[in-house]
């Protein structure tokens, strides 16, 4: 019995065999063997083949060095514990003795492409196929489980062969979390679905599978928070290459995209943004409509000194070479629309153009009401403390609901995920702060109404109104009031620090009623200004 490989990837799949049924009182492995992902693929076979081939090995749940699971600041790739091959293990599952054996297939069917598989073969006696079927499903719902709360960011290490060495984790961007205009992403999540489901619709028309957005517009307006929400629900990991870094070249480039695996978010940020002013990624004089010519790499900067960058040829070519891996989804970022010439517009480079702008009316309201619900941000104590009539809720009100979103989830495996469960979140030690009064609390609906119509349309960038109903955590209500203020000095004023006689003092200089925070010897003093 093989995994699907095609629903989970097999060798998290395995592990999660394993940590799934352990605990229920399995003979353990006495022996543990450590080894680095195997690269053991024909030579022959593609940079993109060895990307997927690697990718598979290597994900799952870090592990740091001090077994720390879960933080990753420290760690520069990935370990985790799984069976050794040709060793016969022994479970226990539903009573049952379940022995596990998991082998390498090499298929060598096509002298060209090589495959290697990872086989696990299940047996007991006098089993029923019903009993592997709830094995197997219930190590994919773990697995499941487990993968939505994190997603894999990939950056390249730049040596003389570059790759896409570097893995970081980072907990998901809830996609309920990313506010914009109605219906803006959901257009896009359900255009990227369509793409990622239509491989053959490409294949038989001899159309490269790929597709591209250029995300562009206003500073802290959603880009990254889009891209990297999409990426959460579409179970894909981020590729992030930064075309402006000093070491990356155009053959670096292509080469990275080749290696790129098939269905995969590949992230260029700030695309009009480069190193040096010489080095023009994306407006290339030399370039004639749209026609990459041979890339050239190395510029001659006015201070006579020798560099490397990425030019719009080199990016170009980078993009539509036919080794250029296919299924993924491009997604590019600018604040400058203008600085982009007009060839990355072409079908599967940038195919879809999205402008990004300051927040409207609407956005202001959802992102208020998302800020402050108490329905969905459960880790607020103005959410856990209380119900929607005002009314404190008990842990066993609270239960039920919890319990049905993880059922929930179990069962349907596309579903949202619980959003900031409380059990995760809430540290019981950590005393929160008062909150206002329930008429306040539970009024959030209507308060957001009066904040939307305080906040000019299209004036104010969505990370603006964030750190500005920061200052207000647990207050809604001198949200709203102190938003006129915030208003008639612009929108834009920030706390500033400034040092005062050797103490960090944080407050506003432009306006008067913020709260003051001081810090000072032994703690932080809060002085009302008002
Ligand atoms: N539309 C939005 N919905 C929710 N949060 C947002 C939105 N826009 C911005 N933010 C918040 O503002 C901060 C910056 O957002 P983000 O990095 O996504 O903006 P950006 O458009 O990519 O900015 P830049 O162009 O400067 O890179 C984040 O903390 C994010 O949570």
């Amino acid at each position: 019995m093989t995994a699907d490989e095609d629903s989970i990837e097999g060798f998290s799949f395995f592990t999660y065999i394993f940590q799934a049924i352990w605990p229920t009182g399995g003979s353990v492995p006495n022996d543990v063997t450590i080894s680095s992902p195997r690269t053991s693929k024909s030579s022959t076979s593609t940079a993109s083949e060895r990307a997927d081939l690697r990718r598979r090995e290597v994900d799952g749940t870090p592990l740091t060095t001090n077994g720390d699971e879960g933080n990753t600041s420290e760690c520069s790739g990935k370990l985790r514990i799984a069976p050794s091959d040709d060793v016969i293990l022994r479970l226990k599952y539903k009573g049952r003795t379940i022995r596990v054996k998991t082998s390498i297939d090499i298929q060598s069917g096509d002298s060209k492409y090589d495959r290697e598989r990872r086989v696990m073969t299940l047996s007991t006696f006098l089993g029923t196929h019903s009993l592997f079927t709830s094995l197997i499903n219930t190590a994919r719902k773990e697995f499941a489980i487990s993968t939505r709360s994190i997603i894999t960011i990939y950056t390249p290490s730049l040596s003389a062969n570059p790759s896409w060495g570097n893995a970081s984790y980072r907990p998901i961007r809830p996609w309920h979390s990313v506010i914009l205009p109605t219906g803006q992403k959901e257009w896009l999540y359900n255009d990227a679905k369509e793409f990622l489901a239509e491989k053959d619709f490409y294949l038989k028309r001899g159309v490269p599978h790929r597709r591209g957005y250029l995300l562009y517009g206003e500073p802290g307006s959603g880009k990254s928070s889009l891209i990297a929400a999409l990426a959460a629900k579409l179970k894909l990991d981020i590729h992030v290459v930064n075309l402006g870094a000093k070491q990356t070249d155009d053959d670096k480039l292509n080469t990275l995209l080749q290696a790129c695996p098939t269905k995969c978010i590949l992230l260029m940020e700030d695309i009009s943004e480069t190193s040096d002013s010489e080095q023009v990624v994306i407006k290339n004089s030399h370039m004639k409509s749209g026609k990459p010519t041979k890339s050239k790499s190395t510029k001659h900067t006015p201070s006579g000194t020798v560099s490397t960058g990425v030019t719009l040829s080199g990016l170009l070519n980078a993009l539509d070479g036919v080794t250029s891996s296919e299924g993924r989804l491009l997604f590019c970022t600018t604040n400058w629309r203008k600085k982009i010439d007009p060839a990355l517009a072409r079908p599967g480079r940038c195919d879809i153009w999205i402008e990004f702008k300051n927040a409207t009316c609407q956005q202001a309201r959802d992102l208020f009401i998302h800020f402050y619900d108490a329905r969905r941000n459960t880790s607020s104590p103005i959410i856990t403390a209380t119900s929607r009539s005002g009314e404190p809720l008990t842990p066993e009100q609270a239960k039920p609901e919890n319990e049905n979103e993880k059922a929930n989830i179990e069962n349907n495996p596309d579903a949202e995920p619980p959003i900031d469960s409380p059990e995760q979140d809430v540290d019981p030690s950590i005393s929160l702060p008062e909150v206002e009064t329930p008429a306040a609390q539970t009024d959030i609906f209507s308060l957001a109404e009066t904040f939307a119509t305080i906040i000019p349309e299209g004036k104010v960038s969505v990370s603006s109104l964030q750190g500005y109903l920061m200052r207000y955590k647990w207050t809604p209500l001198d949200a709203v009031e102190a938003a006129s203020r915030w208003g008639e000095s612009g929108f834009d004023q920030w706390p500033t620090i400034t040092l005062k006689e050797g103490k960090v003092d944080l407050q506003d200089m432009r306006l008067e009623g913020w709260a003051t925070d001081t810090l000072v010897e032994g703690g932080m003093d809060r002085k009302i200004g008002r």
